[in-house]
């Protein structure tokens, strides 16, 4: 007779836990007014109105559906009032598909001298000349709407880690007064969006605490900060394998300046959409290529009479038409191309990461190795 054998338990937990693994990943589309975003998607960084050493055309071609606009640099330089006056970001920086512009808060806490925070907002001096400025949820989500973005990121704080539990929770609790005002001060149109931010740190009862905050605000999306905040992979992962799941099924969750290849693959695992990282474009202009061999330090000797592409199959302009020599001497010597041509190379190898994971994710198969 046929007798089937049972797994003992802790196997079956162990098989359990691999499916489950990658249950909570999800793929799909959101549609705004300046066009689609395939999830999971990552969205590069632009600073100063310009993802820094791409022409948007070629952020384009690299398969970006979203790009960052940062709202601390435009509200000191060119301001908010003159961006709208010329047609907004959009027309500014000739970027016709999605942006989502931070709040300017995270940017105020790491780049500004001299600031306050209070009730009302953060009072700071900007860094360019000294002068002051407030940044609050009205005077940010009014910004950001001078500023034409298609998302707008709810005014937050983002808390610091390790913070106590009482740190964490008055905190929370202040991003959630923040997150009310946030909302009410919204100009809701049609195709664009605003989403709410959740705090709490590493403590699972302030993250749901958070999250209800928010959700009754019915946000359009929801993001996870104050994590990749030098808690580590293992913690944020601790934390990431429940708080996506207090948010919304049906809405977008983004995982806020996350991350390295192996962070987006562990987030997306657990319900993360989207990601936002300054790696791919900053590490390329110091020098640092990702390839499917790992990270290329193009700077290093080794490679001064490499006469290979950085990746054999890459169809970025620095793998099909030049070597990991001339790559190499650019870098060393500063030439601006250098810059173009290592950043053109990791967006590309970011983006092809994030397609290969929505097609593993749409044909049910893992996608645990691809990094
Ligand atoms: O809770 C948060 N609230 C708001 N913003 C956060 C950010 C900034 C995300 N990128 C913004 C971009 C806007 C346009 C310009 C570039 C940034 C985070 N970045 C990180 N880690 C990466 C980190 C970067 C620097 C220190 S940690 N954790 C974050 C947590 C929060
Ligand atoms: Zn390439």
């Amino acid at each position: 007779e046929v007798s089937i054998t049972k797994f003992p338990a802790d196997e079956r937990k162990i098989i359990a836990k691999a499916h489950d693994k990658y249950k909570k990943a999800r793929a799909g589309i959101i549609n705004t007014r300046h066009g689609q975003i395939h999830t999971p998607a990552f969205m590069p960084v632009g600073t100063k109105g310009t993802v820094k050493a791409m022409l948007p055309e070629s952020v384009q071609t690299t398969g970006a559906d979203i790009i960052l606009g940062n709202t601390y640099h435009l509200m000191l330089q060119p301001g908010a009032k003159r961006v709208f006056k010329l047609g907004g970001l959009h027309k500014f920086m000739n970027w016709s598909k999605p942006l989502l512009t931070d709040s300017g808060g995270f940017q105020v806490m790491s780049l500004s001298k001299l600031r306050k925070i209070t009730e009302e907002g953060v009072i700071f001096n900007s860094h360019i000349d000294g002068s002051k400025f407030m940044l609050s949820p009205e005077s940010s989500t009014e910004i950001q709407y001078l500023l034409g973005s298609t998302i707008t990121m709810a005014f937050d704080e983002c808390t610091p880690y390790p913070s106590t539990y009482e740190q964490a929770k008055s905190s929370m609790e202040l991003t959630s007064r923040w997150a009310k005002r946030s909302r009410k001060a919204f100009y809701s149109r049609d195709g664009y969006g605003q989403f709410g931010i959740i705090q709490g740190s590493i403590y699972n009862d302030l993250r749901l605490k958070s999250a209800l905050d928010l959700i009754e605000l019915d946000f359009e999306g929801y993001a996870i900060g104050g994590l990749a905040v030098g808690e580590g992979q293992e913690l944020m992962f601790k934390v990431l394998d429940y708080a996506p799941d207090l948010l919304p099924i049906n809405k977008p969750r983004y995982l806020m300046g996350v991350g390295k290849p192996a962070d987006i693959i562990g987030a997306v695992q657990r319900g993360i959409d989207m990601f936002d990282c300054v790696i791919p474009t900053r590490s390329g202009r110091n020098g640092q290529a990702f390839t499917k061999y790992g990270v290329v330090n193009i700077r290093n000797s080794k490679y001064k009479e490499d006469n290979t592409p950085l990746e054999e199959d890459c169809l970025c302009p620095a793998c099909k038409n030049y070597t990991k020599a001339y790559l190499h001497y650019l870098v060393k010597v500063k030439e601006i191309l250098g810059a173009m041509l290592m950043t053109w190379h990791n967006l590309m190898y970011f983006q092809k990461l994030m397609l290969r994971i929505r097609e593993y994710i749409a044909q049910g198969k893992d996608f645990d190795f691809i990094s």
